[in-house]
């Protein structure tokens, strides 16, 4: 195992622990990250000999996102292509994770964060611990929440997709096995005696793994201010069912106000109103749409985000969060009013001169994949 690689590699009998390791970046995805990821799963979807796939995070993040600094960098030299070159390597990854034939494990001890939701979040088992930090912080960044998560987030019960995707707020593991982006918690201490009990599976019959995970997991409490207790949900999805941004943002202050409230409201007033009106219509779209739709359709968006041929709140986004951090972006459009339809719609054309993103054929799926597509 070469511990200097971005992906650290372990083969223990018939499974393969694959684990992200650049911690001083939160494992940031590089470019170089996503290649490695695809290139192994591939391979050993072909090969018999390998049962179980597991993904884990060296140090205290599982995943902080796709690596933004070098996007910036790429931008910063006029070359959005670079940028989505990434992103559609990046979203072939994510294809591929969710329709796999094998069952794959995530540990998510840690931040798990946009990119790090897309590597995770597609696969049939996610483990939360009490070190889970989960969030889809990309609105704002001027971006939106991609990597798949128009088909995630709008499949969490009633409107809890879109308070996540719009506002960013985090959830931790307790959150997040309430909602379903986890399917079993348990407290980190547990984790090598479970890592060492799944090295033994010797069958890609998910009934196994499921059976192991099973017995260790525990339920967590919800803490006092979760947004998964019953009335926030009420609130929730009283406001956020809402057809438009501003229609949200309208209930939500008419609601008595709370902590939460004004937090949430807060959000909604610093992220891009360009990025707000795209994410909506993104995970509204995804509900009735594949994940292959929904990744190639969020393709076309990233690409004009990139592009800026529309805003450049990406580039704006970047520079106030992690060039000046400043925290002070001057989104453009700087109003919700100002970010017409007919803007939002250009998003969901194709970009001139750019081809869709083409995703890989599938063969043999597992039923649970097929029901994906
Ligand atoms: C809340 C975090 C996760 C932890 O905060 P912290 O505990 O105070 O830690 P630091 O912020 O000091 O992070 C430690 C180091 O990790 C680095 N880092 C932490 N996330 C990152 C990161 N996504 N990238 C690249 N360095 C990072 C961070 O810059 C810092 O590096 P350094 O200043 O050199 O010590 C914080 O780092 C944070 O907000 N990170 C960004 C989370 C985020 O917005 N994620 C990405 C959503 S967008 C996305 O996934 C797609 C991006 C993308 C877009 C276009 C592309 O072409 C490619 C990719």
């Amino acid at each position: 195992m070469a511990s200097h690689s971005q992906v650290l590699v372990e083969e223990k009998s018939s499974v393969r622990i694959l684990t992200l390791n650049r911690p001083k970046q939160l494992n940031a995805l590089s470019f170089q990250m996503i290649s490695r990821l695809l290139q192994l799963f591939l391979a050993y979807e072909e090969d018999p000999s390998v049962k179980l796939v597991i993904l884990k995070g060296q140090g205290r993040a599982f995943c902080a996102g796709g690596d933004v600094s070098a996007v910036v960098r790429d931008i910063g030299q006029g070359n959005w292509r670079l940028g989505a070159k990434f992103f559609a390597d990046e979203y072939m990854l994510n294809y591929v994770m969710a329709t796999y034939t094998k069952p794959q494990v995530s540990i998510l001890n840690g931040i798990v964060m946009g990119g790090g939701a897309g590597v995770s979040v597609h696969g049939p088992f996610r483990i939360a611990t009490q070190n889970t930090v989960f969030a889809m912080p990309e609105t704002v960044l001027g971006l939106f929440p991609d990597v798949g998560a128009s088909y995630f987030l709008s499949r969490l019960p009633g409107f809890f997709g879109e308070y996540v995707g719009l506002t960013g707020a985090r959830l931790d593991g307790a959150d997040m096995l309430a909602c379903g982006l986890a399917t079993h918690y348990l407290p980190s201490t547990r984790l090598t005696a479970l890592e060492a009990e799944l090295c033994r599976v010797d069958s890609s019959d998910p009934t196994v793994v499921s059976a192991i995970l099973d017995a260790y997991t525990q339920n967590p409490h919800l803490k006092q201010q979760s947004a998964y207790h019953r009335q926030v949900l009420d609130v929730i999805d009283r406001c956020f069912s809402g057809r438009t941004v501003e229609e949200i943002i309208a209930a939500l202050e008419r609601e008595a106000s709370d902590d939460w409230i004004s937090t949430t409201i807060r959000a909604l007033k610093k992220a891009s109103p360009a990025s707000l009106k795209i994410s909506l219509r993104s995970i509204r779209e995804g509900r009735l749409q594949g994940v292959g739709q929904c990744l190639s359709r969020e393709y076309r968006m990233v690409c004009h985000v990139l592009k800026g041929d529309i805003s450049k709140d990406f580039v704006e986004g970047c520079r106030a969060i992690l060039i000046d951090k400043d925290k002070n972006p001057k989104w453009e459009p700087w109003r919700l009013e100002e970010m017409k339809d007919r803007m939002v719609e250009q998003y969901f054309k194709r970009v001139e001169e750019e081809e869709d993103l083409k995703l890989p054929a599938r063969k043999n799926l597992p039923a649970l994949a097929m029901a994906k597509l």
